[in-house]
Formats: structure tokens, C-alpha cells, sequence
């Protein structure tokens, strides 16, 4: 994803985590696989930012990901409307209750909607629901039962929800792009085309820059 980034760029060494500053003017932080790790780099990142005086207008959460047949083929790009934790919550007789009906907590977070839009545009990415997982799934079961939960999911991976709590915690508006490398399934590991969505996500980032560079913030929470 760097290639998207052409020229020099700086390494900033935070706690846990390493941190790309281009010449572009974007930082790319390498946040870690699974939720927990991704929030703990991105905080880091956003209270380092915010502490020199330089705190963030957008965060962007950015990977590869499982996709749902067939509205998210292998090579699509995704990019979230609603970016939700799958697995928070509880497990109980009649079926799994996610924790804002235990009353605590938040599983969705809402990117801001014309810069979604915007992205779609300028990428070509499909817009849905992104489901933040810690398990990847494996089994035409659990596929079956996440679709039945969340209709307008498209992809699946195991970083977004994270980043978005890190940048709630901030104030900090969220994105989430994935680039599909697998279906969502039955567990087949020679299926991953983790080259292809890796170009495709790069391919995506090198004409984001226009859309990001003429949102506007305020109008568009
Ligand atoms: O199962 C394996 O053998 C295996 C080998 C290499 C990598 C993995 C991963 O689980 C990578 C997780 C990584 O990629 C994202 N990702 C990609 N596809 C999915 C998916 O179907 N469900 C959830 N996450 C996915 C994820 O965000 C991680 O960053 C497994």
C-alpha cells in the first residue's frame, strides 16, 4: 500500500507499533492483525498526533478482507458504511446478543457518509456493511449465520471496528477499505488471493487522494 505513496518517507517509532510519515503528507501505520492490536496502534498514533500539537482529521482503516458471494467478488475493493463488531457481545440459548442489547457498549460505527460516497466513486468500491471479526470464518455455517445477522455485510475482516474505537475515542472521523482476498466460507486457503487484493488496494489508494483532499468535514458528519 505504501506504493501508492511514491517518494521519501520517515519512520516514527511509536509504542507497539511503526509508523510511515510520507512525503505525500499521509501517515501509514502498520496497525497489527486482529481488533485489540489495531486499537492499541491507533490510539498510540492519535494521542501522539494530538500531544505534538498535530492531531488527525481522518483515519483510515485499510486491508485485506474476506468478501460475501456474490456481492463482494475476489479482487473487489469494499468501503464501509457501517463498520460493525460481529462477535461482541454474548452467547445465550435463543442466539447471540451483541452487548448494546445487554446495554453497554457500541458495535457500529458510521463513516461519514459523502466521503463514502466520494471513496466509492473515485475507487470503484462497493459500499456495505464491514464486519469486524477476531475468528476468521471457516465454515459455510458461520457465513450463513453472519449474513443472517447483518444482510448489507459485503466483507469481513478483523481490524475496523478497532480502529474506530481508537478514533471515536478521539473525535476523529473513521474509513474502512478492504481489498477481497478470500470468500467468506468454507475454510480453503489455496482460494486467497492475497497478491491480487494487495494490488487492488493499492490500485485504490493512488485515487483516494482527490476524494479525501476535497471532503469536507463539516459539512458531512
Ligand atoms: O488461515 C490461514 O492459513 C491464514 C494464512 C494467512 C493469513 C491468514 C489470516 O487470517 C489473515 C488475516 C488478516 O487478513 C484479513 N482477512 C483476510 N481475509 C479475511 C477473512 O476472510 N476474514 C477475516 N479477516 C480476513 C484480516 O483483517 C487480517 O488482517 C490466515
Amino acid at each position: 500500500m505504501a506504493r501508492a505513496f511514491p517518494g521519501t518517507a520517515e519512520e516514527v517509532r511509536l509504542p507497539g507499533a511503526r509508523l510511515l510519515r510520507t512525503a505525500a503528507g499521509y501517515d501509514l501505520l502498520a496497525a497489527g492483525v486482529g481488533p485489540a492490536l489495531a486499537a492499541a496502534s491507533t490510539a498510540a498514533a492519535l494521542t501522539a498526533a494530538a500531544l505534538a500539537g498535530r492531531p488527525y482529521g481522518l483515519v483510515v482503516s485499510a486491508g485485506i478482507g474476506g468478501g460475501f458471494p456474490p456481492g463482494a467478488p475476489l479482487g473487489s475493493l469494499v468501503v464501509a458504511d457501517a463498520i460493525t463488531a460481529a462477535d461482541l457481545g454474548a452467547e445465550t440459548a435463543e442466539g447471540f446478543v451483541p452487548v448494546t442489547e445487554l446495554g453497554f457498549g457500541t458495535v457500529t460505527h458510521r463513516p461519514p457518509r459523502q466521503l463514502v460516497r466520494a471513496v466509492s466513486e473515485a475507487t470503484g468500491a462497493r459500499t456495505g456493511t464491514v464486519l469486524t471479526v477476531s475468528t476468521v470464518t471457516g465454515t459455510a455455517a458461520r457465513a450463513d449465520a453472519l449474513r443472517a445477522r447483518h444482510p448489507r455485510a459485503l466483507a469481513e475482516g478483523m481490524e475496523g471496528f478497532g480502529v474506530a474505537e481508537a478514533a471515536a475515542a478521539h473525535g476523529v472521523p473513521v474509513l474502512e477499505i478492504r481489498a477481497v482476498s478470500n470468500p467468506v466460507g468454507p475454510r480453503d486457503r489455496a482460494a486467497w488471493r492475497i497478491g491480487e487484493a494487495l494490488a487492488a488496494l493499492t490500485g485504490g489508494f493512488g485515487k483516494l487522494a482527490p476524494a479525501l483532499e476535497s471532503w469536507n468535514t463539516y459539512d458531512d458528519q
